[in-house]
């Protein structure tokens, strides 16, 4: 063992003592599973190439277990730069819509588990009654969802309406943290190396 001493009996100075206590015990401030999915799927939808609405999704098993992850992106084999981004344009085949790839459909076909029956999905958008479709089919029991800005449209009333139908639960997600930050560079620091 190099570093500090961190044994209860030859505390070095008051500083010593308090992190020898500590260290004895569990942490209390440690991720909780609903944060801990939800921000797997902010990070993910991270990946997204599209330039208005990055969208990511996670399913999770009712052991706890992630299966898939995904994000909104174009086709395997259709170049992210050679697609169009755009919202709008004179002809709807210049936009992304017809070709972008939902980050619940991706979640699905990337999953790592036979089949994903009763496992919840965590996603960062309402899905889209097509998104919907997919969650009903594939056996999901519970929507947990951040952002439900497109409420008024016909996409996300429909998904509602047959989630009610099917007994599939969609909850805002409510946080224990305000943010959670990654901070790369705090890892090289001397705090990470304390109980070395
Ligand atoms: O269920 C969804 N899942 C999903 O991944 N998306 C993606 C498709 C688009 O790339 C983006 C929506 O773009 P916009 O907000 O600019 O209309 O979000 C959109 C929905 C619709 O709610
Ligand atoms: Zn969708």
């Amino acid at each position: 063992m190099s570093g500090k001493q961190i044994s209860n009996f030859s505390p070095a100075d008051d500083g010593d003592r308090v992190r020898s206590e500590t260290a004895c015990r569990k942490r209390e401030d440690y991720l909780e599973w609903p944060d801990y999915f939800m921000a797997v799927a902010v990070l993910t939808a991270q990946r997204s190439k599209d330039p208005n609405t990055q969208v990511g999704a996670c399913i999770v098993n009712p052991e706890n277990k992630i299966v898939g992850i995904g994000y909104n992106g174009m086709p395997i084999g259709c170049s992210d730069d050679l697609m169009p981004w755009g919202k709008t344009a004179p002809n709807e085949l210049d936009t992304k819509y017809p070709y972008v790839c939902h980050a619940e459909l991706n979640a699905f076909v990337n999953k790592n588990s036979a089949d994903v029956k009763g496992c919840r999905i965590y996603v960062t958008l309402f899905p889209c009654n097509e998104c919907a479709k997919l969650i009903i089919q594939a056996g999901i029991k519970e929507v947990v969802f951040v952002s439900d800005k497109n409420h008024d449209k016909s996409e996300v009333k429909a998904a509602k309406r047959l989630f009610d139908l099917t007994g599939i639960t969609y909850t805002k997600f409510t946080p224990k943290r305000r943010q959670l930050v990654v901070d790369f560079e705090s890892l090289n620091s001397d705090n990470q190396k304390q109980f070395d």
